[in-house]
């Protein structure tokens, strides 16, 4: 459970110890690491308000892969938004190890669809030290984790090049280094992949388990496709539609083979049909 004084804001500089990507300092409560509590997300619109989603309540446990899979328009991204900092909630509050988000901060990472969201005007390797040096990291140990980073994602060779020489998939490797760079307390992903071809696609969404094998970091990941929900997370959250509410959470065993994801997959697919109510998600829960 959340702690319920309120802590100061998290949105001093993490310079991240080498290696530790996310992971809590000794005396730092365990879980969650994210809270979102009762959470209502509003627009204002030329017709009044629009209710984005509402009533959410998600506990993001460290180390987990959080993954939100709903319809579109049910307010994934905008809960993303609202975790990262850009959006404050109409009800409800979101904590980052139990400090309410005010702002945006490098605890907390965010990395989009988008191919262009690297800074042109910088090579690959400046890209990802930026938040570092934004963060107050010396430059030498800020090139130093840039370079580390890069090797990672197997950049290594294009820590030099600048952001247009690269194809989708390298944009969006660097652009995950750049969010690991900071170790944010939680990796926020809006449908990272989604621009992909389908290869491409795959290889990114082994790579970022690959890496979260290697160094374990919090996730929450947006996405539209059941099969990707599977693979990248250890728990999928499942939004209704528009506006958006929190309709089941499963659970992904570590070791599921392809006959648990094929029947996962059935469950999620039934789950996201139009109509089905609290009835059909009740038999489903005891199926
Ligand atoms: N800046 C905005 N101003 C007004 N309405 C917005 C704004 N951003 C999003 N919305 C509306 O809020 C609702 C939720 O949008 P959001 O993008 O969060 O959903 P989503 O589940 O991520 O959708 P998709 O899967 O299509 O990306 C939609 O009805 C959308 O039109």
């Amino acid at each position: 459970m959340a702690p319920s004084v309120e802590a100061a804001p998290s949105t001093a500089p993490h310079v991240p110890a080498a290696g530790a990507w996310g992971t809590a300092a000794p005396g730092e409560p365990r879980a969650p690491v994210i809270a979102i509590q009762g959470v209502t997300l509003r627009y204002p619109t030329s017709r009044g308000l629009l209710t984005a989603c509402e009533d959410i309540d998600i506990a993001l446990r460290q180390h987990e892969r959080l993954v939100l899979l709903g319809p579109s328009g049910c307010g994934k991204s905008s809960l993303l938004a609202a975790v990262a900092g850009f959006l404050r909630p109409a009800a409800g509050r979101i904590l980052v190890d139990g400090a309410p988000v005010r702002r945006p901060g490098p605890d907390r990472m965010m990395v989009f669809q988008e191919f262009d969201q690297l800074l042109p005007w910088k090579t690959v390797r400046a890209n990802v030290a930026y938040p570092l040096l934004l963060a107050g990291v010396a430059r030498d140990q800020a090139t130093a984790r840039a370079d580390a980073l890069l090797a990672k994602v197997g950049l290594a060779g294009f820590a030099d090049a600048y952001p247009h020489t690269l194809s989708g998939g390298m944009k969006m490797r660097a652009a995950i280094a750049r969010a690991l760079a900071a170790a944010p307390r939680v990796l926020l992903m809006d449908e990272p992949f989604a621009a992909l071809d389908a290869l491409t696609r795959r290889r990114m969404q082994e790579e970022l388990l690959l890496l979260w094998r290697e160094q374990p970091f919090s996730l929450i990941f947006v996405t539209h496709s059941i099969e990707e929900a599977t693979l990248v997370g250890s728990r999928v959250l499942v939004l209704s539609a528009h506006p958006g509410r929190v309709r089941m959470a499963v659970d992904v065993p570590p070791d599921a083979d392809p006959t648990v994801h094929a029947l996962l997959h059935e469950r999620l697919r039934t789950l996201l049909l139009p109509g089905v109510g609290h009835a059909t998600e009740e038999k489903l829960l005891h199926a």
